[in-house]
């Protein structure tokens, strides 16, 4: 239910991609929420559809796509029939979004404090004095080194952690609601890697952050809570905490065993098999071919099952098999 500090509701959210055969459904039935101050952590393995469910959100959408069903609720209005014109005005005020590429967000032939001084002109009804003030203040607020000065260069002139700062400077700019993180790190070395998501934990404690990633290891660092997505279905989602320490599905398990860590006790176990691919149909779970717990009971498929803050999709996850084996 939408509380007064709900700053983002998805319900039942799909997406389709027309096909000879009829619409090809990519993003199946996606619902989660996110309250002011916490961050939610989209994980899985790349084709899963968390790049496409994050980019509905603002809606920049490839323009093939389809919105067959769902709600959109950001800040208490339905964004799915919004105009396109409503959401110019909501991008970068309302929603501010990082992409994995910084190049994709820095114009290389434009000054970075020109991008960031627009941004604020666009949607803030200030002088332009004033708003390379608020840009320096940005760039200070990502602990850029010198931003008096680094205002006035060029992307090429900053390292690959420097100018993700710039990014999220510029995501968060106009101090939006909500902030959208698509493998914010990917590019970095593991240092500035960890540098850049303590950053984005920080730019996200006074409003919403979204983290997409494959690397479970990024979203226990900084998410509150974190939704497992396969197949374009959310298959478990709860708090951080519970799901690393008890997780329930079989396809979250594999993902923590896939997360390298520096012991010499762990065995890092790469995940056996390959994700669908998106022309196969499924008529029960889409992890069946890859899950060692497989039964003939996963041929149908497992609704996501909501119980003590914690949501699986799972004929045969721990907490369904503890529970038949007591009635026993
Ligand atoms: N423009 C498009 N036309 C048709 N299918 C698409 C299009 N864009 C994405 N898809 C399909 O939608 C599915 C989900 O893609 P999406 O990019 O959301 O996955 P992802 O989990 O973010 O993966 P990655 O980490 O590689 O970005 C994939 O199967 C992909 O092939």
């Amino acid at each position: 239910m939408t509380t007064p500090s709900t700053i983002l509701d998805v319900r039942d959210l799909s997406i389709a991609f027309p096909t000879k055969a009829g619409d090809r459904r990519v993003v199946n039935q996606v619902s989660f929420d996110l309250k002011r101050g916490e961050v939610l952590g989209l994980v899985g393995e790349s084709g899963s559809g968390k790049s496409l469910t994050v980019l509905s959100l603002m809606k920049l959408l490839p323009a093939n796509a389809l919105i067959p069903e769902g709600q959109i609720n950001f800040l208490g209005s339905d964004l799915v029939p919004a105009s396109d014109e409503a959401m110019r005005r909501l991008r970068g005020r309302d929603i501010g979004m990082i992409f994995q590429d910084p190049f994709s967000s820095l114009n290389p032939v434009r000054k970075i404090g020109d991008l960031l001084i627009e941004s604020v002109c666009r949607h803030q009804k200030v002088s332009r004095a004033k708003a390379r003030e608020i840009a320096i203040q940005a760039l200070t607020d990502v602990s850029l080194p010198a931003p008096a000065e680094r205002i006035d260069h060029y992307p090429h002139q900053l390292s690959g952690g420097q100018r993700q700062r710039v990014v999220i400077a510029l995501a968060a700019i106009n101090n939006p609601s909500l902030l959208i993180a698509d493998e914010p790190t990917t590019a970095l070395d593991p240092t500035v890697r960890m540098q850049v998501l303590g950053l984005i934990q920080r730019m996200a404690a006074e409003r919403s952050a979204i983290l997409v990633t494959h690397d479970f290891g990024a979203a226990a660092q900084i998410c509150t809570k974190v939704a497992v997505m396969y197949y374009g279905r959310i298959v478990e989602m709860g708090s951080t905490v519970d799901v690393l320490t008890n997780p329930q599905h079989p396809y979250t398990r594999a993902l923590i065993a896939a997360v390298p860590r520096f012991s010499t006790t762990h065995e890092f176990s790469p995940i056996p098999g390959d994700p669908p691919k998106a022309t196969e149909r499924f008529m029960g779970c889409s992890y069946l071919p890859r899950c060692p717990l497989a039964g003939d009971d996963c041929r149908a498929l497992p609704p996501l099952v909501a119980r003590n803050g914690r949501a699986v999709a799972c004929w045969r996850s721990a907490e369904t098999l503890a529970e038949e084996t007591s009635t026993r």
